[in-house]
């Protein structure tokens, strides 16, 4: 069953463009990622969704349902954490949490203790006190105290430290094993590909692909360079899977995919003095991998 389905979804806002036929939908179960750059329309499709803004043209529904006609009860099972979360400074973080906690009909005191004691949140600090990743904390805990059924989550994890980012992974994982369905929005390619099976990857408003991350992997250029310790033989490069060659001196840069044997074979007739490869950003896969 989809939990979310989007279909040729358009947002203009005036004359700018916001996204344009965005498609695609998301499994029960599933840990969904949603990828792009800055500005190129994650947080527009996740408003629309929540109706927050409106669509001008397509539609969404979300457990069947239509996103806008049915938006009040729909939103009962969603969490949604919103890219930027604003509070009232005054308010202790406990009230805040109760507070949001009243909208909903079920006592959610013991699910608010448990997700601060696991993010290691003080409920008895004030908001305004927080620092940022304290502040995202209270934004967590505040879309999933009512245990909902569907995560939306916009840049979750900007804010937070490396080590709560983990914590944080390992409670969605939790959530994802009751049968919770997520979708987590991302311009970090790494944050999404340690957590989610598949990704919409959107860029300038429309949606590139939809991948299953494997794939995604596996159709990935990878980036190397090498320094060798005398002149190298250039002809030793020209084989399919490589591009984007690049030679300086004893400084050897290039684009590979397939068999990295392949490499090692051509690394072998040569004496190295150092060696680097990383995998390519969010930019270099669009570029690379989509050009086909
Ligand atoms: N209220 C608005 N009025 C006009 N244009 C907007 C508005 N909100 C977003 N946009 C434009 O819509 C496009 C998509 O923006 P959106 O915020 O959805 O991107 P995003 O992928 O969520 O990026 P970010 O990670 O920077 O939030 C951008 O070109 C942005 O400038």
């Amino acid at each position: 069953m989809n939990v979310i389905e989007i279909d040729r979804l358009t947002k203009q806002y005036g004359k700018a463009r916001g996204i344009t036929d965005v498609s695609f939908s998301v499994k029960e179960g599933e840990i969904f990622g949603f990828i792009g750059p800055n500005g190129a329309g994650k947080s527009t499709t996740i408003r629309t969704l929540l109706s927050l803004i409106y669509p001008t043209s397509g539609n969404a529904k979300i457990f069947g349902k239509d996103c806008v006609k049915f938006a009040p009860e729909i939103k009962k099972e969603i969490g949604y954490l919103p890219s930027e979360v604003f509070y009232y400074d005054n308010m202790k973080v406990g009230e805040l949490l109760a507070y949001s906690a009243s909208f909903y009909r079920k006592d959610c005191t013991r699910r608010i203790k448990e997700l601060a004691e696991m993010l290691d949140l003080d409920l008895g600090r004030k908001v305004g006190d927080l620092s940022l990743g304290n502040k995202k904390k209270v934004g967590i805990v505040q879309g999933m105290l009512h245990e909902p059924k569907l995560l939306i989550l916009d840049e979750p994890t900007s804010g937070l430290d490396p080590l709560m980012q983990q914590t944080f992974f390992e409670l969605l994982r939790e959530e994802n094993k009751k049968g919770v369905t997520i979708l987590f929005s991302s311009h970090i390619l790494t944050e999404v590909q340690k957590l989610c099976g598949r990704v919409a990857i959107i860029k300038e408003g429309k949606i590139v692909t939809v991948e299953s991350i494997s794939t995604l992997q596996e159709n990935n250029y990878k980036k190397f360079r090498v320094e060798t310790s005398s002149l190298p033989d250039i002809a030793a490069f020209q084989i399919s899977g490589i591009k984007d060659l690049e030679v300086n001196g004893r400084n050897v840069r290039f684009l590979f995919k397939g068999d990295l044997n392949k490499i090692i074979n051509i690394f072998s007739g040569l004496d190295i003095v150092n060696l680097w490869v990383e995998e390519p950003d969010l930019e270099e896969i669009f570029l690379h991998y989509y050009e086909k």
